[in-house]
Formats: structure tokens, C-alpha cells, sequence
């Protein structure tokens, strides 16, 4: 048997004058969690669907599985073949099938007489892949109705039926980034196993924890470049893993006074209920930081999309400075120019428009409080708050003009936050805002959120990401069944928001590997 399950061997890929990645060379042996870290843009989902047959390599590398080369351009059926399987960011599932239309598609099984397709077995096969996964999300459901954790959960579910023990390399491109810490600690059950019969996993990923806990190497890239390729996990350090994304040690949060506050009144939540939601009253003050949390469909994650008019509402208010929303009439641009302005989860489903650029995405908003005769701008004033929120946030390529959907998927989240942010909202509601971004670019993220909230906006913040939780909030309210069951006060820590959300199970390792 090799010792090498996947060889990546001086791989490059240019895009117009953009070199993607520069030489890079990897080794990924059987059995292991291999860990691919880097800044957003930094080539990571490339080099993936490079792997797959998605982008052509520049000519002049090899990739190697199992002692044979497989040959560039990658064919995806070769790819296939020889056991390489994909989760890519998107996810790439059909919304408008089914769960399990979407887990058996390409393996269906038809009888050999009447060539129709047994859906009995193959209802039986998703349901055995989706509970090895703890994943409960009816079979039949349309897959778009779905939320991002279930459907993470369907596409993870997906590759994992195809993995043969003790063969192939499963890629999982920021798949677990909507995962909550409970279904986290599962997928790593589940994949101990998978790696314990010989299979290997490529595992790109920003949460820092999921490479010192769970994975035996790592490699990381740095604009394109290997700056460290197959080191071992073991006694790595989250700093010193910092240390080498960044090429510098992460700077201090240092969060900005918001204003005194003492004579504006608060944004006051009354009775506000929903699918999920039973009737909600709560206070966020002006300049504060509201973090909800829970377990999945607790109805934390629906909170702010009933307060921004998008999910409809079976009733309650939302009392602003000058006016008060009757939720249930209220839709989502009567919500916006009242000053309730949402970042969704979804930043390709409800975020953004891919085919526009960074600097339309941003003005979009305006654009729509515009033509309700709120607030006129004028194209110089749009460039240049453009240009701010680029820089503020660290947008790259900080190029204005170019079409969101070419940007890295941590480069899409920073405009998705510019959109909102650049309307100076009064209350800004969030849901997992620093989803697939990376360490660096979370800190940019996080201390433009703590400057809205110095400039006296309203914050409140869905999650489940209790590290990201802890450094944002300065309250962090656990719902349980539709309620909100418990408040942590004082800028509570990761740990206490971990136990307050699973009250039995609290956090542990993610990954138990033997030395
Ligand atoms: N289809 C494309 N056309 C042009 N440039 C692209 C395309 N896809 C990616 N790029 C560029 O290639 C570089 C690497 O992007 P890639 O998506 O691989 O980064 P990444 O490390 O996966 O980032 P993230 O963590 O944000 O997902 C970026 O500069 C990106 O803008």
C-alpha cells in the first residue's frame, strides 16, 4: 500500500492576472484528518475543485492517487472513480428536489426488469446515512425549505455514503462552518470512524479549534503559497496556528465606548412570535450587543427574520425611537426604512446578487429606500461609502467593480455585511456574520460590528458559534423550545454559552486522537 493516499505535486492556477495558487504541494496519507487552512482567497476552495474537475490547473503538476497519477485536467467521473468525493462550500445541492432525490442522485438503483427505480431502498439508504449523521430532517422535505445546518448536514450525509472503507479522500470545503457544537461533535464521531478503516479526509475549514483538536496535520496557504505543508497537529498551538495564517500574532479586540445611552430609549421586543418562536419580549439598549442562541430549532435562528419582516410573524412589535412595527405587517422594505436592516445566513440564497458587483451589492439597499423616497444619494457619495466599507472590511480583491460571485466565499461575507452596514441602521440583526471567514478577517468583522454599536445602533446577533458569541456580545440570551430560558450577563465566555445551550452535555474535545 502507499503511503501517500492523495499527492498534490507543484500545483498552480491563474486566473486572468490572479495567481490563485503558486506551486503547492501536499501529502495526505491514509487514515488522516488533513486540515487546509488560509485566509479567505488565499486558494483553498480552488485547489478543491481543481481535485474535482471544476477549474483546470495551470500546466506543469501532478496530482497522484494511491501511487497513480490521475490525470489533468481532472475528469469528474475519474475523480469519482478513484474515490475522491466533494462537499463544496455551496454545498451543491438541488433545492427543489428532495432530501432524498438529493442524497441518491447518481446512485439510484433501478429493478433490472422494469428499469424503475426501487425508492423503498432507496428511501431506506438516506434514511441509514442521514442517522448515522444524528440528522433527524424528513426525507421528503424540499431541500430549500431546509435550514443551513440541515442542509450541511443532507450534503455531508452525501459524501459520506459514498466513502469506501478503507479507500479515497473525502474534501469537506467549509462544510461544518453552520454545524452547532452538538451535531460538530458528531460529525468527528462519525469520521473517526470513517478514518479508523483507511479512508483520508482533506478538511478545509476556519475554525482554529477543528485543526489543533480534531485533525492529525495541516497545511496552510498564504496567498496562494504552502507556507507549511503536512505538519503534524500534535501540540500545535491555536496561536501558533494564527501565527502562520497570518504571518503575524492576532491584535487585540479592542472594543470602542459606545455613547452614553442613559437618555435613548431601548429597542423594545413585545410579544413577538413566530413558527418556531413562542411570544418574545426583550430590550436591546442602543450601543449594545445582543447575542441569541440555542440548540437548532429552539427558535433562536428564527428571531431575526421575523423582526426584519421576512419570515412572517403570527404577531408582536418592535418599538423604535420614532415609530413602532406591528410585525405581522410588516414587510421587509417598509422594515428596512424604518431602520431594521438583517444579514442573513443564506449569503447566496437571500444575501447576495452573484452577478452583480461588490459596489451595486452595496449601494443595493439604498438603491431600494431610494425608490420608497427616503433618502437620495448621489453616484459620488456611492463610490466613496463603496470604497469605505472595501477597506473598513478588508474586502479582496478590493476591486469595486468586480462581480461578487468571482470573490472567495469569506470575501462575499465581508460585502454581505457592507450592504447593511453602509445604512446606518438603527437596529442591525445578524445571523452567523462570521460564518467562513477567516481569523483574521473575523476580527475585521467583529470590531465593525463593535463601531455600529458605538455609533449607538442596536445589535442583536443569532448563533450558534459560541467562540464568535463571546467575543461580540455583551448579553447572550439561550432560547430553549421557543422561550428564551436563560440570560448570560457580563460578556459571558464560550464555555458558559456552551452549557447554558446544551444543559446536559457541556463541551468536549471534538476528537480523541491517540498520540
Ligand atoms: N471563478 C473565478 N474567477 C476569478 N477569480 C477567482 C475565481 N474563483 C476564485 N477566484 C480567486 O482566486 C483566489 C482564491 O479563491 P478561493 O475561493 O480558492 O479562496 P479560499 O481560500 O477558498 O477563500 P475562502 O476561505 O474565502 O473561501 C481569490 O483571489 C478569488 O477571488
Amino acid at each position: 500500500m502507499s503511503s501517500v493516499r492523495l499527492g498534490i505535486d507543484n500545483v498552480s492556477k491563474t486566473f486572468g492576472r490572479n495567481r490563485a495558487l503558486r506551486n503547492v504541494s501536499l501529502n495526505v496519507h491514509p487514515g488522516e484528518i488533513h486540515a487546509l487552512v488560509g485566509q479567505n482567497g488565499s486558494g483553498k476552495s480552488t485547489l478543491a475543485k481543481i481535485l474535482t474537475g471544476y477549474h483546470p490547473a495551470d500546466p506543469g503538476g501532478r496530482v497522484v492517487v494511491d501511487g497513480a497519477e490521475l490525470v489533468l485536467p481532472v475528469r469528474p467521473l475519474e475523480a469519482r472513480n478513484r474515490g475522491l468525493a466533494v462537499v463544496h462550500q455551496s454545498l451543491g445541492l438541488v433545492n427543489d428536489h428532495t432530501v432524498v432525490e438529493n442524497l441518491r442522485v447518481g446512485r439510484f438503483r433501478a429493478s433490472r426488469w422494469s428499469r424503475r427505480i426501487r425508492w423503498d431502498e432507496e428511501r431506506a439508504a438516506a434514511a441509514e446515512v442521514l442517522a448515522r449523521l444524528g440528522c433527524t430532517v424528513p426525507l421528503d422535505a424540499k431541500v430549500g425549505a431546509l435550514g443551513e445546518e440541515d442542509r450541511a448536514s443532507v450534503a455531508i450525509a452525501r459524501a459520506l455514503q459514498d466513502a469506501q472503507s478503507g479507500q479515497g479522500v473525502i474534501i469537506f470545503d467549509e462544510s461544518t462552518r453552520s454545524l452547532n457544537r452538538e451535531t460538530l461533535e458528531h460529525f468527528y464521531e462519525i469520521l473517526d470512524g470513517v478514518v479508523a478503516t483507511g479512508t483520508s479526509v482533506l478538511l478545509i475549514t476556519h475554525r482554529l479549534e477543528e485543526v489543533t483538536e480534531a485533525a492529525d496535520r495541516v497545511t496552510v496557504l498564504r496567498d496562494g503559497v504552502a507556507v507549511e505543508a503536512d505538519r503534524p497537529t500534535d501540540g500545535l498551538t491555536e496561536a501558533e496556528l494564527v501565527h502562520l495564517l497570518l504571518g503575524r500574532a492576532l491584535e487585540n479586540l479592542d472594543r470602542p465606548t459606545p455613547p452614553a445611552t442613559g437618555e435613548r430609549a431601548p429597542i423594545v421586543v413585545s410579544g413577538v412570535s413566530g413558527r418556531l418562536v413562542r411570544p418574545v419580549d426583550l430590550e436591546v439598549r442602543p450601543g449594545e450587543v445582543v447575542g441569541v442562541t440555542g440548540l437548532p430549532d429552539s427558535g433562536y435562528e428564527e428571531l431575526p427574520y421575523l423582526l426584519a419582516g421576512v419570515s412572517p410573524a403570527a404577531g408582536g412589535t418592535v418599538r423604535l425611537a420614532d415609530t413602532t412595527l406591528d410585525v405581522r405587517r410588516t414587510g421587509p422594505l417598509a422594515a428596512i426604512a424604518a431602520g431594521v436592516v438583517l444579514v442573513p445566513e443564506s449569503r447566496d440564497r437571500q444575501g447576495l446578487a452573484f452577478d452583480m458587483s461588490i459596489a451595486e451589492n452595496v449601494v443595493l439597499p439604498c438603491m431600494n429606500v431610494r425608490s420608497h423616497g427616503v433618502r437620495p444619494v448621489d453616484r459620488r457619495t456611492e463610490k466613496a461609502r463603496v470604497a469605505k466599507w472595501v477597506t473598513e472590511l478588508d474586502v479582496r480583491p478590493p476591486v469595486p467593480s468586480l462581480p461578487v460571485g468571482k470573490l472567495s466565499g469569506g470575501n462575499q461575507q465581508k460585502v454581505l455585511l457592507a450592504k447593511w452596514l453602509s445604512t446606518d441602521p438603527q437596529l442591525l440583526l445578524l445571523h452567523e456574520p462570521t460564518q467562513a471567514v477567516d481569523v483574521g478577517a473575523r476580527r475585521a468583522i467583529i470590531a465593525a460590528i463593535h463601531d455600529a454599536a458605538a455609533r449607538g445602533c442596536a445589535v442583536l446577533v443569532a448563533g450558534c458559534d459560541e467562540n464568535e458569541l463571546s467575543l461580540l456580545c455583551d448579553r447572550v440570551l439561550v432560547f430553549r423550545d421557543g422561550r428564551v430560558a436563560e440570560e448570560l450577563e457580563d460578556k459571558p465566555g464560550a464555555d458558559a454559552i456552551v452549557a447554558a445551550i446544551h444543559v446536559s452535555t457541556g463541551r468536549k474535545k471534538l476528537r480523541a486522537r491517540s498520540a
